[in-house]
């Protein structure tokens, strides 16, 4: 594609050269500069990739994109922009053909609940076999097919290049992540979305936004970007607040609740330990939904999509199908381990909130005691110390005993996480005990466990791996808790 194209739309100045060349690849990684490729330089939080420049001209880089100045001898292109991150957006945006033109998208943000929802969502059209891609935590699905993402929600050069795929595909329906990080640093922008869906916000990333206003204004960034629907949980503080400030778009505003001041609404809750089964009541008609994950957060996420499917032209039966198949989403309330009354379930929550709703949910239907797993994964920050005393002060209130692990530390100091999460455990008089090793410490919670107890293991969800400094270490909590069942019964031949 000829350069001068590859920039359309975007506005820079030509520190060097000429733009009438022909362009084989855009990177922002040097080490994947190829002859004749784009090199965008990003001011990033560890390195400055404008000191990678030369290199990406010895490599072939043709073309140069910077924000800050830059000159060369070597016959290069170098153009200079405000914001490399923002440029990047546009020129991925240009070098795949504007695939999200052709693309109906829906964007999905909030704190917690947006894999949850875009589940249930795709399922709906997995009934009337309408194509569907998802983009978010779990990874990119295009086709059935599972690929892996560096980021819940990559990179803009990344993000275009998986909508070429589904547009080439003929996959033209997509659900993505939004998360606030995409938002703030622009890997979203020039993307058309037709829908927009706030599930909640509560403290998370506050390392990034460093208060709750700046996260939410990240957020709310997403909703302006809409085309046809605004989708807002009307229960949600921040989605009031959020309802209020974007009464003048010009994408129609729809809210789900709990009540009728809602467009969407649930009402005859009938809540189980493994469902919940609702009526749904929409501007048009009602219907009863069953709802195969417990609690309020459930009754949430699926409102989101059954609002979601309503308004893009699903019917109520469909709806309702969609919603019913959804019977397992990997690490979200997974019960990998069952015999009568005795659970142990692995589940995502790495947040207070997340963490609070999912242990009050299960709270009533346990006979026995619940036997908590949690680390906490944040960063040695004033917030990253906050987050561990929430997290520490709810397990202490509703775990009847907690085993203090690791989450993801990277390179943040173990001691420090464990010695903040104690400390709080103990001002909170929790009963726990605190194991570095994370499979010791789910080892252990088995061991422990007793016939009507039920043992949750909270935080790393479907992850695969833990990060431990710059290692990445294989970790299967599926695996580790039969493994672990397998030898409590064989020590016990059954559980006590
Ligand atoms: C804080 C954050 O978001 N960081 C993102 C950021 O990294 P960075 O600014 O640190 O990049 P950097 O390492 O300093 O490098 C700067 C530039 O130099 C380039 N470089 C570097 C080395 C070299 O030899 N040559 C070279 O050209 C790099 O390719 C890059 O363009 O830009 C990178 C490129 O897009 C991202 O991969 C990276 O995400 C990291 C992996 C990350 O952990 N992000 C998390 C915090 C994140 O985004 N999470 C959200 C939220 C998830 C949730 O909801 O829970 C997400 O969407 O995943
Ligand atoms: N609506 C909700 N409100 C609060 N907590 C929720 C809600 N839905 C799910 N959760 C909790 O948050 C965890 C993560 O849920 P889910 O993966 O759907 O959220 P997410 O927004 O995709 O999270 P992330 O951005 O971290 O990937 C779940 O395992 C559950 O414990």
């Amino acid at each position: 594609m000829l350069g001068s194209l590859i920039l359309e739309g975007l506005k820079f100045e030509v520190l060097q050269g000429q733009l009438n060349q022909e362009i084989n690849s855009v990177t922002y990684d040097s080490r994947e500069v190829k002859n004749d490729s784009m090199f965008v330089a990003i001011t990033g939080y560890t390195v400055d990739g404008h000191h990678f420049i030369e290199s990406a001209i010895d490599a072939g880089a043709s073309v140069i994109v910077c924000e800050k100045p830059f000159t060369s001898d070597k016959g290069v292109t170098v153009i200079k922009v405000d914001n490399s991150r923002k440029a990047l957006a546009r020129i991925s945006s240009n070098f795949y053909g504007n695939p999200s033109e052709n693309l109906k998208l829906i964007g999905i943000t909030g704190t917690n609940g947006k894999t949850s929802t875009s589940y249930f969502v795709k399922s709906i059209f997995d009934q009337s076999n309408r194509p569907f891609a998802l983009i978010g935590t779990i990874g990119t699905v295009i086709n059935n097919e599972l690929t892996k993402n560096d980021n819940t929600t990559p990179e803009s050069l990344r993000l275009q290049s998986l909508f070429r795929q589904m547009v080439d595909a003929d996959v033209d329906n997509c659900m993505m992540e939004v998360s606030s990080h995409a938002l703030s640093l622009d890997r979203v922008s020039y993307t058309d979305f037709n829908i927009g869906i706030f599930t909640n916000l509560t403290p998370d990333h506050l390392e990034l936004h460093k208060n709750m206003e700046e996260y939410f204004l990240a957020k709310a960034k997403l909703f302006k970007m809409t085309s046809d629907y605004n989708i807002i949980n009307n229960e949600d503080y921040y989605g009031k607040k959020l309802v209020e400030m974007l009464e003048k778009e010009k994408a129609n505003l729809i809210t789900y609740g709990l009540d009728d001041s809602a467009d969407i609404y649930a009402t005859n809750l009938d809540y189980n330990f493994n469902y919940t089964s609702y009526t749904v009541n929409t501007p048009s008609e009602k219907i009863e939904v069953k709802v195969n994950f417990p609690g309020e957060i459930y009754v949430l996420n699926s409102l989101a999509a059954i609002a979601c499917a309503y308004y893009s032209g699903f019917d109520l039966e469909t709806i309702k199908k969609g919603i019913e198949s959804v019977t397992n989403i990997n690490g979200r309330f997974e019960v990998v381990y069952e015999e009568d009354d005795f659970k142990v379930i692995v589940d995502f929550a790495h947040t207070e909130d997340a963490l609070q709703k999912l242990l009050s949910t299960v709270r009533p239907f346990v006979k026995g005691r619940i036997i908590l797993v949690f680390g906490v994964y944040a960063d040695l920050s004033k917030q990253g110390t906050e987050k561990r005393f929430g997290m520490a002060r709810v397990a202490a209130e509703y775990a009847d005993l907690s085993i203090i692990t690791l989450d993801n530390p990277k390179n943040n100091n173990p001691e420090t996480i464990m010695s903040e999460t104690i400390e709080s455990m103990n001002k909170n008089k929790g009963k726990y005990k605190a194991l570095y090793n994370r499979q010791e410490a789910i080892e252990y919670a088995i061991s422990e466990s007793n016939k009507n107890d039920v043992v949750i293991i909270a935080g790393k969800g479907h992850e695969r791996t833990q990060i431990i400094g710059d290692r990445e270490i294989p970790f299967n909590e599926k695996e580790i808790v039969l493994h672990a069942m397998e030898e409590k019964k064989a020590n016990a031949h059954s559980i006590k």
